[in-house]
This record gives structure tokens, sequence and C-alpha cells, in this order.
């Protein structure tokens, strides 16, 4: 038996327990959305983890890129398969775990990085439900789920991501055999970046220049076969690899593609949308030309709640290690205290702990409003589209930003053990910085947010009804918002901020407009301004939804579970407010008395929320499996797990390395 297996829950772990005052379960059920939730994510959890499947004979982390990526597709083919067998009917989602953030939550106790399957599961399945005529669902979706076959979402090219008009890729029409030609006309063409494309996927889904009778019509999504479904070998026609190490998604298979005049049958276009019929007409289906683009709003949307759930990893860890970390003397007379205890360490976390709620709830929040959209869409309506566009494109922007500023942070508050890879924090890291990169770059999707803006700005000035996210911009247009420091008050302020950041940037492009510049030029010269009105809009949303759906979510609940959440979302705006304090004096009556007291009161609400702050993070109830992490595990064994680690270590496995007697030894002597 291992020395951890015998060891106790640590004291000052035990300890934070007992203090905690309010009824830790009833937050997650909360947090999950109703205690039927909870009690269905545990048993998928039961099943899955108890299993034993998700654990590694021999670290990960000390496994070569091949082996990990093997090691990863094993798992893969072991979790799909539980998917499939023992919990698909728990999840009540037929579609094999789209939208389902427990199997998402799940997955990760098998994948210390990610499932090579990530990208069949998060985009080729979505884009089929989302993309084909109601006849090519039926013959795709099915193969799909049941994974027979597996594909991936390859629409980035080593010349173009973000400027999706600006891809290379072609598909031709031919009329004569009723095929599309697809061509990879340069280097800069060629498809990079899809998840599984490397080595696992034998389909994708391609993005490519449509051209039929000489006309381009711009891109389209296309379902490509690229290796044979007996042998795997890639098609002819088809060039295909991985492209090499990353900052993270190491298991993943990123991958490459090109074609050479590769032909598929007419009837493997998406033709949801739009149709090229048999003799090459070009037919135009869809009421908005940018529903071709659905995917990516789902998977932003997914993303918000990525950010969450990856933010209560690292906060679970990082609060848990600072209550069993003991440094510095400040009190000569009394022993060190616990690393938890001091302010500046709180102002870390607690932070750390409230934006996930924040962006838990903004995410449940924007799941109701893209159900909405959707259900209209159905219906022919497109009308809230650009709206919703420019919602999950800044919410994706910030969250993601946050949370991987945050995740930075709690692996600050973790010292040096933080930077171990056994911390759990440096995966959390990689993974979340790229989801700020991408399904669109942060700049660029605010920066589509700030076309909203400037575009309700007008209506405002025009005085015509505006939608509902964006309603208070009318406030640019009278006096300046009096400082409150009430939670409503602040929210208010953040919206008086945001519509005077919006004003500022019109009148400024305006003035640039007037000594001369065209309109492109004067928003080109203004987009520094303009991504951060966007920000703060963003800002503006995430505070009133975190408010109105903590105020909702507390109606019923105990005293002291209203009384947690209501901090939280309080620190939030206090947090927000002091780091915005310039723009509060700018577009607010905020004095200086104010500000002294807004201080004031964030200091002592960090007190308040102290002695729960174990209590809080652990009613995201994450299981070690989940955590991978020496510093945070529920027993708080932090040092003999990291001992643990380290002795696992191939290095440690033999006294002396043979480079010893290769170079050392002989530098040595010679030096003599
Ligand atoms: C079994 C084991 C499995 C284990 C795993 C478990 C799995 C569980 C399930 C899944 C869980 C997790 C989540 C999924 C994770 C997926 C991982 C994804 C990995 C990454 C994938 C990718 O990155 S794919 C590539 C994404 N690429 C991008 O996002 C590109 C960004 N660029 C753009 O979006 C656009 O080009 C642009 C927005 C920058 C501009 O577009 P374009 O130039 O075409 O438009 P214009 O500028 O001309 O604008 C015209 C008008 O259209 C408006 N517009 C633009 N986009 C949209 C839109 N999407 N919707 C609506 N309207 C849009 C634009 O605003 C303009 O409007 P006007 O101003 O009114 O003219
Ligand atoms: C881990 C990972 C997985 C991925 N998986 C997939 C996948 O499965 N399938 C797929 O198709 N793609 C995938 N991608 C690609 C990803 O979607 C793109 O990298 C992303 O959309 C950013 O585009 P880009 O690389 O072209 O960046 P660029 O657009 O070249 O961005 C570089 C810089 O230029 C700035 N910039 C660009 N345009 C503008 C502008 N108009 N105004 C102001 N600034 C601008 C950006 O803000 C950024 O700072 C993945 C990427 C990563 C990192």
């Amino acid at each position: 038996m291992s020395q951890l297996e015998k060891m106790e829950v640590n004291p000052d772990l035990a300890m934070e327990r007992a203090k905690c005052n309010f009824n830790i379960m009833e937050l997650t059920h909360i947090l999950d959305g109703g205690e039927e939730n909870t009690v269905r994510r545990k048993k998928i959890e039961d099943i899955a983890l108890n299993s034993g499947a998700s654990k590694d004979a021999f670290p990960e982390e000390h496994m070569s890129p091949k082996e990990k990526y093997e090691n990863a597709v094993r798992k893969s083919c072991i979790f799909a398969d539980l998917v499939k067998n023992d919990f698909a009917h728990l999840t009540g989602l037929e579609t094999f775990g789209i939208n389902s953030n427990v199997i998402r939550r799940t997955a990760d106790a098998f994948f210390k990085e990610v499932s090579p399957f990530l990208l069949h599961m998060g985009m080729f399945v979505p884009t089929i439900m989302g993309q084909c005529t109601s006849d090519q669902m039926s013959y795709w979706l099915p193969r799909a789920m049941a994974m027979q076959i597996i594909g991936t979402y390859a629409q980035t090219e080593l010349g173009h991501g973000t400027f999706i008009r600006g891809l290379e890729t072609t598909a031709t029409y031919d009329p004569e055999t009723e095929e599309f030609v697809l061509h990879s006309p340069t280097l800069s063409s060629y498809k990079w970046w899809a998840g599984g494309l490397g080595n696992t996927a034998n389909y994708c889904i391609v993005v490519a220049q449509l051209y039929t009778k000489g006309e381009c019509h711009g891109t389209h999504p296309f379902i490509v076969q690229i290796r044979d479904e007996d042998t795997h070998m890639p098609l002819p026609g088809i060039t295909v690899g991985e492209i090499g190490p990353k900052m993270g998604f190491n298991t993943a298979d990123n991958g490459f593609l090109g074609f050479d005049h590769y032909r598929i049958p007419r009837d493997h276009m998406m033709m949801k949308n739009a149709q090229v019929l048999k003799d090459g007409t070009y037919v135009k289906v869809a009421r908005h030309g940018k529903l071709t683009y659905g995917t990516m709003v789902f998977v932003r949307v997914m993303l918000v709640s990525e950010a969450a759930f990856n933010l209560a990893k690292a906060c679970t860890i990082a609060v848990r290690y600072s209550a069993i970390r003991r440094q510095s003397k400040p009190k000569p007379d009394e022993g060190e205290p616990q690393i938890l205890d001091y302010a500046t360490q709180q102002h870390k976390l607690f932070i750390t702990i409230a934006t996930a709620h924040a962006l838990q709830l903004s995410s449940s929040w924007l799941w109701r409003s893209f159900s909405a959209v959707l259900t209209e869409m159905k219906e022919g309506n497109t009308d809230k589209l650009p709206e919703f566009h420019a919602l999950s494109s800044c919410l994706k922007a910030v969250s993601t930003s946050d949370a991987a500023y945050l995740i930075e942070q709690c692996r600050h508050a973790c010292g040096g053990h933080g930077y171990m890879i056994s911390s759990g924090i440096p995966h959390l890291y990689n993974f979340v910085s790229a989801t700020r990169t991408y399904e669109g770059d942060y700049t660029v999707l605010l920066l589509q947010t700030a076309r909203f803006l400037v575009k309700a700005y007008e209506q405002a000035e025009a005085k015509q009804p505006l939608t509902p996210t964006v309603s208070y911009l009318k406030l640019a247009f009278t006096r300046k918002e009096p400082w409150d420091s009430s939670p409503a008050g602040i929210v208010r302020s953040f919206q008086a901020l945001a519509a005077g950041k919006v004003s500022t940037c019109v009148k400024n492009m305006r003035k640039r407009m007037r000594s001369g510049l065209s309109e492109v030029e004067a928003w080109e010269t203004s987009t520094i301004q303009l991504v951060s009105a966007a920000e703060a809009h963003c800002r503006a949303v995430i505070s009133d939804a975190y408010k109105s759906e903590t105020e909702r979510l507390t109606a019923n609940s105990s005293p002291n579970v209203k009384i947690v959440m209501e901090q939280l979302s309080t620190l939030y705006l206090y947090y927000w407010a002091l780091e915005r304090i310039g723009d509060l004096l700018l577009y607010t009556s905020i004095s200086e008395k104010d500000i002294v007291e807004l201080q004031t009161a964030y200091e002592e609400l960090l007190q308040k929320i102290r002695p729960n702050a174990v209590g809080i993070v652990e009613a995201f109830d994450l299981r070690d499996e989940l955590l991978h992490s020496t510093l945070g595990s529920y027993d708080g064994r932090a040092y003999e797990r990291l001992m643990d680690e380290a002795l696992r270590s191939p290095m440690n496995k033999e006294p002396i390395n043979q480079s010893y007697y290769k170079y050392l030894r002989p530098m040595m002597k010679a030096n003599l």
C-alpha cells in the first residue's frame, strides 16, 4: 500500500470543513441547476470513475508524444463505450453528449489534456446537426453518433483563420460527374489546426470556396472522407498529417490537410442553408447569410461554460492548497499562518471563485437565450441573430480571457509548487489560453460586438427601439450616472460606463471622418477604444446576469447559502469597480470618498468570505480524479503527493543515470 493510502485528511483542511457555516450540497445543487441534476451527475461520475478506467498505470507526463496520443486514443474508445452503453440514458441526450456538461466534465477524469475525439463530439456532430438537410442528417448523424466514422472540423488554413472569407481551398462543381473537386491551390491554403485530423479522423467537415458555373459563392461546408474506412490509409488526392508539439492540446493530434483535385459526390455539400442543383445552379436557402457560421456560435456558447468549469478546478486546487500551506511569521509569538489568511492571497483567490460563479450563471443564462434564438430561427425568424452573435462573441472573448488570467493567478497563489505539472494548474492554463484564441480570437470577437454596439448607439441616437442587452445605451444621452454603491447601482454604473465608451468611440470616428479619413480608416484607428467599449459592455452584461441569476436562484434557498452567493456576486462587482476606477471617474459621479469606502468594503468582504472559502470551492464537487492535482486533492496531503509523484519519475528509476558515464565523468576527470 502506498504511503498515501494510509493518510488521513490534513488537519488544517479538516478544520476548514468544520467551520463552514452553510450547506455545501445545497450550493452544489444550485450550481448544477437542481438536485436531480446533481444526483444524475454523481451517478454518471460513479459509473465512469469507479471503474478505474480513467487511471494511467504510468504517469502521462513521462510518456513520449506518440505514447501520450496512443494512450488518449485508448481511453477515448473506453470512454465512448461507457457513454454509449452505460450512461447515455442518464444524460437524457440521445445526441451522445452534445450540450452535456456532465459528459464533458466526466471526460476530464480520463484526459489531462484533451481527447482526440473532442472535435468529433464538439464540432463534427453539431455541424451535421446544424448544416445538413434532414435527408443528409439521417444518413450522417447515426454513423457519427455510433462512432462508425470519426470526424473533425477543418476550416482554418495556414494562411487564414480569422478571415474566413479569405480561405483559399476551392470546391468546384463538375456537372458532368455531379461531383465537387476539392483543391488546395497554394501552401497557405492547406488546412491547419483541426483537432483529431492528424491521425484519428477518417472524415472531416471542410470549409471551402464554392465555385459553380464559373462563379464563386463564398465559403460553404462539405463532408469529406479523407481515409479509407477499413485500412485507414489516406485516400488518393489527400495529403494529411499532424502539425507537431504545442503549448497544450498535445493529445489532440491537430492536423494539416491538402487536396489535389480530390472529388466528392454533390450531396456531400452540407445543403441546409444553400444548395447546388445537379445542373450546377446555386440556390440560397437560408434567410441570413451567416447561418453557415452556426457551429462557431454554438461552440462559443459552450466555451463560456468551459471557462467557468476550468476556473472552478483551478480555484478548488489553489484554495485547498492555501488552507494547508503555512508560510512566514508575521506575529513573532504565533505559529506560521495558513497562507489563505493573507489578504493578498484572498484578493488573488476569491475573485477567481466569484468569476467561476459569474461565468457559470451567465453561461446558463446564455444557453437559455440561445435555445430561444434557435427556436425562432427554426420558424424562419433570424431577427435576433445579430444581437446573439454580438453577445456570444463578447462573452466567449471575455470569459476565456478572464479564465486564463485567473488560472495563472491561481498558479501564483500556489508558489513554486503551482509550477509543477502535477499541481494540475499548468494543464488548465494551457488548455484555457487556447480557448482565448480558437473559435475566434479575443480582439476579433470583441470588434464584432463593437460593430453591433455602434449600430445600436446610432439607433438610440435616432430614438429607435433597442434590443434588450443594449437598451442601457440610452444612458449615453442622459446626465452623468450618479454613483450608488449598492449592487444594482454598480451594475447601472457599469452600463453607464459602457454607454459612455461607445459614445466616445462614435464621436471619435465621426471626428476622424470629418478630418478626411474614410469610414474604414476611422474604424481602424478607433479599434483600441472599440475593443475597450465592447469589453465594458460584456462586463456590464455579466454583472447584470450574475446579479439577477443570484437573486433568482437564492429566492428559496437557506439564509446562509443566500449570504454566501450574495457575498461572492457583490465581491465581483466591487472588484471590477475598483479595477475600472479611471473609467468610473470619467462616466459616473464617483468621488474620492466613494473610492476609499469601496476599497474598505471590498477588503471587509474578503474577510467575511474567508471562513467559508474551502466550503465554497467544495460546492463545485470536483472529485480528485477530475482535478489531477497533487496540491488540491480532497485529503490535502500535498507534500506526500508531491513526493509520491517525484518518486514515480523515470528519472529516479536508477541511482546513476548513464549520462554520468558518457559525459559527466569524462568531463570532470578531464578537468582534474
Ligand atoms: C467520446 C469521447 C469524447 C470526449 C470528449 C467529450 C466532448 C464533449 C462535448 C464537447 C465539449 C466542448 C466544447 C467543444 C470544444 C470544441 C473545441 C474547438 C476547437 C477549436 C475549433 C476552431 O477553432 S474552428 C475555427 C473557428 N474559426 C473562427 O472562429 C474564425 C473567426 N472568424 C469569424 O468568425 C469571422 O470571419 C468574423 C466574425 C471575424 C468576420 O466574418 P466575415 O468576414 O465573414 O464577416 P464580415 O466581417 O463581412 O461580417 C458580415 C456581417 O456578418 C456578421 N457576422 C459575422 N459572423 C457572424 C455570425 N457567426 N453570426 C451572425 N452574424 C455574423 C458580422 O458581424 C457582419 O455584420 P454587419 O456588421 O451587420 O455587417
Ligand atoms: C489549440 C487550437 C485548436 C484549434 N482547432 C481548430 C480546429 O479544430 N479547426 C479549425 O478550423 N481551426 C482550429 N484552430 C484555429 C483557430 O480557430 C484560429 O487559430 C483562430 O481562429 C485565430 O485565427 P488565426 O490563427 O488566423 O489568427 P490571426 O487572425 O492571424 O491572429 C493573429 C493576431 O492578429 C490579430 N488580428 C487578426 N485579424 C484582425 C483584425 N481584423 N483586426 C484586429 N486584429 C486582428 C488578432 O487579434 C491576433 O492578435 C485551432 C487553434 C488552436 C490554437
